[in-house]
């Protein structure tokens, strides 16, 4: 798609979340012919490994990590930090602005523009500073951002500061949604006016919207009301959805996110001798650690329901490691669902279960990874939104697209074992031939969003080409 093979700088937000999706744009960036350079600390560097083996042309920029009070020697990548660490993570990376300024003037040919997400929005001062076009990639869907950035530029407070369950209306966001204060943006809540890590949170969040363009992981057959208003909010047009942006094919979803702690080949065995819509799958994404009391009503409703499952638990990380409360499997349980349960204690190889004939519901965190790669599997949905942008994907998933059903809500709240097995059900029941028939309508329009008429093909065609028109100090 490009003549010029321009050069582009890539800059991932250490959280297997937010790179997942940037480095599968970013295949597609380097599929196209353009020049790519990804910047890293060096803990983060194997997870380039299978991109960097499909594009040897890629280079890296590895930058040591900045030190920060709040983030342990040693600890690059927010999986190792507590829920709240995404905060820290992203002021420690502030401190990169100088060695990259230094990298650009030292570079014989330097990036003509810099994609990074959009927890780095400080990138944009420097990329002003540089003269240079900077765009955020959004690795949440299009509802979740009109969300967030309307937090950010209106700041709405609550009337009761101590009031957790007081709703907080978007008023400006078609269909209005509306949340209790405890499921917006933990990073929003935690602002404190006039504190600096605070402040450089906001502004970050402010230059994401003062950015050149906006480059959103979702597609407008699925958002496309949301997407509109965040173009009218902009009052541009200089946002591209391109989502999906996960690999359709069969060896891009075995590696994808880094190796799996249970062969593929052994997932697959297990699901082939499976029947069609059986099995359950259960994962929270790549963060969530499960509290002990939640572990044990989820074990104990698989176990009651008789139901086949695929449950991928994370275990303790090392911002969890002297917390008892966290990441036990009951003893004994495994052995007593061995017959028609697997039990995958690390990474799964998601897109690959999901995507199996076997798989009858994912019962997930509402990640907007796992929404959407879920959609594309065409996977009725049970919701159990946690944190972060997943109760407004949440929202749309149960309440607009009825493809999923609310089973629980919050991060600490425990989904009991009977209301599991009430929700679970009978999977050739009227409930899911109808959720399942949602699923695959909702299927078919992410696969034609990103096939060659596809809207999705033709904006990343339309923002390689955009990029590609790109000179240094435009
Ligand atoms: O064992 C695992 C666990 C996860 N994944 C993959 O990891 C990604 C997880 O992403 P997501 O489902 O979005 O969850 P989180 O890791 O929790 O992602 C963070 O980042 C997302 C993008 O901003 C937000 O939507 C979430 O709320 C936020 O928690 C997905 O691609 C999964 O396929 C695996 O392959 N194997």
């Amino acid at each position: 798609m490009s003549e010029s093979g321009a050069h582009i700088l890539i800059f991932p937000y250490p959280a297997q979340g937010h790179m997942i999706p940037l480095l599968d744009f970013t295949h597609h960036l380097a599929t196209a012919g353009l020049t790519i350079t990804i910047l890293v600390t060096p803990k983060n560097l194997h997870l380039l490994h299978p991109l960097l083996s499909k594009h040897p042309s890629i280079s890296t920029l590895v930058l040591p990590f900045p030190p920060h009070p709040a983030i342990p020697d040693g600890v690059e990548n927010t999986v190792d930090l507590p829920a709240g660490g995404f905060r820290s993570m992203l002021h420690a990376l502030g401190q990169l602005k100088s060695p990259i300024l230094n990298w650009f003037e030292s570079h014989p040919s330097p990036p003509v523009a810099i994609i990074s997400d959009m927890f780095l929005g400080w990138i944009h001062h420097l990329a002003v500073e540089l003269g240079i076009r900077r765009y955020v990639f959004y690795p949440s869907g299009a509802l979740a951002i009109s969300v967030i950035l309307s937090l950010w530029c209106d700041m709405p407070k609550r009337q009761k500061s101590e009031d957790e369950n007081e709703m907080i209306k978007f008023s400006k966001i078609p269909s209005c949604p509306v949340y209790p204060w405890w499921q917006l943006s933990p990073i929003y809540r935690s602002y404190i006016e006039g504190d600096p890590v605070s402040e450089f949170v906001k502004d970050g969040f402010r230059a994401n919207v003062a950015s050149y363009g906006l480059v959103i992981n979702t597609f407008s057959g699925l958002e496309r009301v949301y997407l509109d208003y965040l173009s009218n909010e902009l009052g541009n047009d200089r946002l591209w959805s391109i989502g999906p942006v996960l690999p359709l094919d069969d060896v891009g979803p075995v590696e994808r996110g880094g190796p799996s702690e249970v062969l593929s080949s052994v997932v697959s065995s297990w699901l082939d001798a499976c029947q069609d819509h059986t099995v359950v799958y259960i994962c929270f994404g790549s963060q969530a650690v499960l509290t002990n009391k939640q572990m044990k009503e989820l074990t104990l409703g698989l176990e009651k329901s008789g139901v086949k499952f695929i449950l991928c638990v994370k275990g303790k990380t090392k911002g969890h490691v002297d917390d008892e409360d966290y990441g036990d499997i009951p003893p004994g349980f495994e052995d007593r669902v061995a017959e028609r349960g697997l039990v995958i204690k690390g990474w799964a190889p998601q897109v690959l279960i999901l995507r199996h004939k076997a798989i009858g519901a994912f019962l997930t965190h509402c990640g907007w990874n796992s929404t959407i790669e879920g959609i594309v599997a065409g996977v009725p949905m049970l919701a159990w939104p946690m944190g972060a942008d997943q109760f407004a994907n949440a929202t749309l998933l149960v309440d607009e697209l009825k493809v999923a059903i609310r089973v629980c809500e919050g991060d600490e709240t425990v989904l009991e074992s009977n209301d599991l097995v009430k929700f679970l059900g009978d999977f050739t029941s009227a409930k899911w031939i109808e959720k399942r028939a949602i699923a695959k309508n909702l299927s078919k329009a992410a696969v034609e969003a990103i096939g060659k008429e596809g809207s999705s093909f033709k904006n990343l065609d339309a923002f390689v080409r955009h990029v590609s028109e790109l000179r240094f100090g435009l």
